[in-house]
């Protein structure tokens, strides 16, 4: 197999062996990864040719489960005093999980003592994470305090949304030109120019933003974009007939929504994808919140694109960096798992119910974060105060 990677194009060239996995098919039509906290490697290996499936296939290799567990339903909690109190079982598991993944507000002290010395990196997502879920992804809007916030952060911290979305909705979305963005799951990087970078990435161009800034343009996954039109085109046309779902065009990957679709329907949406995947053996399925996600078989995720804006920071070799990344989706677990393999900085897991996860904290919904973010801000405008002080006092 001809993997090029890293220096040169992410493209996996060579349709890898079959994988004889546990449920004898190919893992990449498994929903899940078959061991251990790591959602996903990183790399992935294309799939071999078949006939279109069966009905059976979509039923047998779990994916109408995968869907069904996808974004499970906020809980609620009673509040007493200011204390949330345990509901039932499933309240005292998350607090059991908590201990595993203590929350990123409770813990902030820690966090900001070891970051004292170093330079922060944030980095987000952007459904779930700066916007709460909501049945219509096209209404998933931003409030005016979370924007505000998150300006705040790109103030004293180089900052990046890295979205499954296409980097120009993204961008659409959050309307803040100060930071970086990152769209279809990291295979649309806009980011500051470093030559470095772009001399060692052929996919790689000098390119100028909406503000006529030049910056680099990083799309390792170019040459997929008519087979993803095309895939998109089918898929709309495919799903026409099915109430409630929603195919989205990402430029690099499409979408395939469910949540307003009859469950009793779900099978149908499993099928049209799978149908997809046998046909264009280079595409590869995920799995997001009450969506399924087409994606070229190239080794790149969020996890990729992390590394490549630290790099394009010129942060990756100072080992004074602290990346913070906060996501809620099982794609944001290739970010964690970079981060915990360097060894450096934070993930911080958005989710209210438990979750295996390679995140080191967690939050539980968008206020949270936005608590998070703020607190963060306000600690980092104390010190540059109480140190401009000193230096006056020192003059
Ligand atoms: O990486 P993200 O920024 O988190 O994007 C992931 C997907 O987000 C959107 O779908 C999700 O949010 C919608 C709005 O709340 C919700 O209706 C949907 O059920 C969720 O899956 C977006 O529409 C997808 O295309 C992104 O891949």
């Amino acid at each position: 197999m001809d993997m090029k990677s890293n220096k040169s194009s992410p493209v996996l060239t060579d349709p890898a062996p079959i994988n004889k996995s546990r449920l004898g098919i190919h893992s990449n039509l498994l929903p899940y990864p078959q061991s251990g906290a790591s959602f996903s490697s990183g790399k992935h290996i294309n799939i071999p040719r078949k006939k279109p499936g069966k009905l059976d296939d979509v039923r047998s290799n779990g994916w109408l489960d995968a869907m069904k567990s996808s974004s499970p339903p906020r809980k609620k909690l009673i509040k007493d005093f200011n204390f949330e109190v345990a509901a039932d079982e499933t309240d005292i598991a998350y607090f059991s999980w908590m201990l595993k993944y203590p929350s990123a507000l409770n813990s902030f002290e820690q966090i900001t003592n070891f970051a004292k010395t170093k330079k922060i990196a944030i980095f987000l997502d952007y459904d779930g994470t700066l916007s709460p879920i909501v049945v219509d992804p096209d209404q998933a809007t931003m409030s005016d305090e979370m924007r505000s916030v998150v300006r705040n952060v790109a103030k004293y911290f180089p900052t990046a949304i890295i979205s499954g979305r296409s980097r120009d909705k993204v961008y659409e979305l959050v309307g803040l030109t100060e930071l970086y963005y990152a769209g279809s799951h990291g295979m649309d990087i806009m980011g500051p120019i470093n030559r470095a970078v772009s001399n060692n990435q052929p996919n790689c161009i000098k390119s100028i933003d909406q503000q006529g800034k030049e910056v680099n343009l990083f799309q390792p996954a170019r040459e997929f974009i008519p087979m993803i039109d095309e895939v998109f085109r089918t898929l709309v046309e495919n799903t026409k007939e099915i109430k409630g779902a929603k195919v989205e065009n990402h430029k690099f990957c499409a979408s395939v929504h469910y949540r307003n679709v009859d469950e009793k329907n779900w099978h149908t949406i499993a099928q049209c994808v799978h149908d997809i995947l046998t046909q264009y053996p280079r595409l590869r399925l995920t799995h997001g919140r009450k969506v399924l996600e087409i994606r070229p078989v190239i080794d790149w995720n969020k996890g990729r694109a992390v590394e490549f804006l630290l790099e394009s920071l010129g942060l990756s070799k100072r080992d004074d960096v602290l990346p913070i990344y906060i996501g809620d989706d099982r794609t944001d677990e290739d970010a964690f798992k970079v981060l915990r393999e360097r060894n450096q900085g934070y993930g911080i897991l958005v989710s209210c119910v438990p979750k295996e996860t390679n995140a080191f904290y967690s939050l539980r919904d968008p206020i949270e974060v936005l608590q998070f973010l703020s607190s963060l801000v306000r600690w980092k405008k104390l010190g540059e105060e109480r140190r401009s002080m000193n230096n006056r006092r020192s003059i």
